[in-house]
């Protein structure tokens, strides 16, 4: 069996659609979640290992990168964790808003990445390109977006880690991103939304989880693909 697989917000939705694949597939899971839903106790019975961290805690982070440093080596970390904030949250000011953004889609990839190098290239046992970080970023990062300006941003950041570290690691690890954009609606979600939101796309269709899993499959089996960006679109780029 090889290294285990990080993967950052399991407890639901694609996160959890991840994990569940590729615990089927034999892997070895370690997975990160904040709330604790029955998913979390699923995931344990199959076999994950769970830890809980909430990102915008800093020692909870910090304990997070102290826990998986005691491993020897990674076959890959896929950063899924993600906070889809408005700008106008009724809850957090501009500052709070970009700040959270930030620190999940940022700061806490970028930390992980650093302290965890060293292990996902033992991981890759002297293979060019065995080994992998995927970025989950999203379509908005190229274009931009009205009402969440900050999450936007944070995800352009994001995908641009994926140059930078990329080039770092090289040659044993691999480092590209996967930018979705309509793969799972939300249930809050009206069906005005729903269908403005669809209109976007050429191929108008809630894509689902396994558009996201064949992709990371195909990236996790490559040996030559890496520091680029792939969008999960439905071709929002030709409307
Ligand atoms: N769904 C879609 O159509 C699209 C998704 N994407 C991206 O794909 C990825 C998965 O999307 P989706 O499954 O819909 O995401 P969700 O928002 O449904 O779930 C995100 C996960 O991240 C966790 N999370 C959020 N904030 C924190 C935090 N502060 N600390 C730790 N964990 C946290 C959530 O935990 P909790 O349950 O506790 O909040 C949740 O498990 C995300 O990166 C998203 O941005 C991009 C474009 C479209
Ligand atoms: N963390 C999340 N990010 C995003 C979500 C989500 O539910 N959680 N949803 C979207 C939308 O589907 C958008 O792509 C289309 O309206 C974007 N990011």
């Amino acid at each position: 069996m090889t290294a285990p697989i990080i993967i950052t917000g399991v407890g639901k939705r694609i996160g959890y659609a991840l994990a569940k694949h590729l615990l089927a597939q034999g892997h070895k899971v370690i997975g990160t979640y904040r709330s604790h839903y029955p998913s979390i106790d699923e995931l344990q019975s199959l076999g994950a290992t769970l830890i809980q961290c909430d990102f915008y805690d800093n020692a909870q982070v910090q304990n997070l990168i102290e826990q998986l440093s005691q491993y020897p080596k990674f076959r890959a970390i896929i950063h899924n964790a993600s906070d889809w904030l408005a700008d106008n949250s009724p809850e957090f000011a501009a500052h709070e808003v970009m700040q959270r953004m930030i620190q999940v889609h940022v700061n806490v990839p970028y930390q992980m990445n650093l302290a965890l190098a060293s292990k996902l290239q033992a991981g890759a046992e002297g293979e060019i390109g065995a080994s992998d970080i995927i970025h989950i970023t999203d379509y908005v990062a190229e274009k931009g977006s009205a009402k969440h300006i900050a999450y936007a941003a944070s995800k352009a950041a994001l995908d641009n880690l994926t140059l930078s570290f990329a080039a770092k690691l090289a040659p044993e690890v691999k480092v590209n991103a996967i930018a979705p954009a309509m793969i799972l609606f939300n249930p809050s979600d009206d069906e005005a939304y729903r269908q403005k939101t669809l209109a976007k796309a050429i191929l108008p269709k809630e894509a689902g989880n396994h558009e996201i899993i064949e992709l990371m499959e195909y990236l996790l089996n490559s040996r030559y693909v890496t520091g680029r960006s792939h969008h999960v679109d439905g071709g929002r780029h030709l409307r």
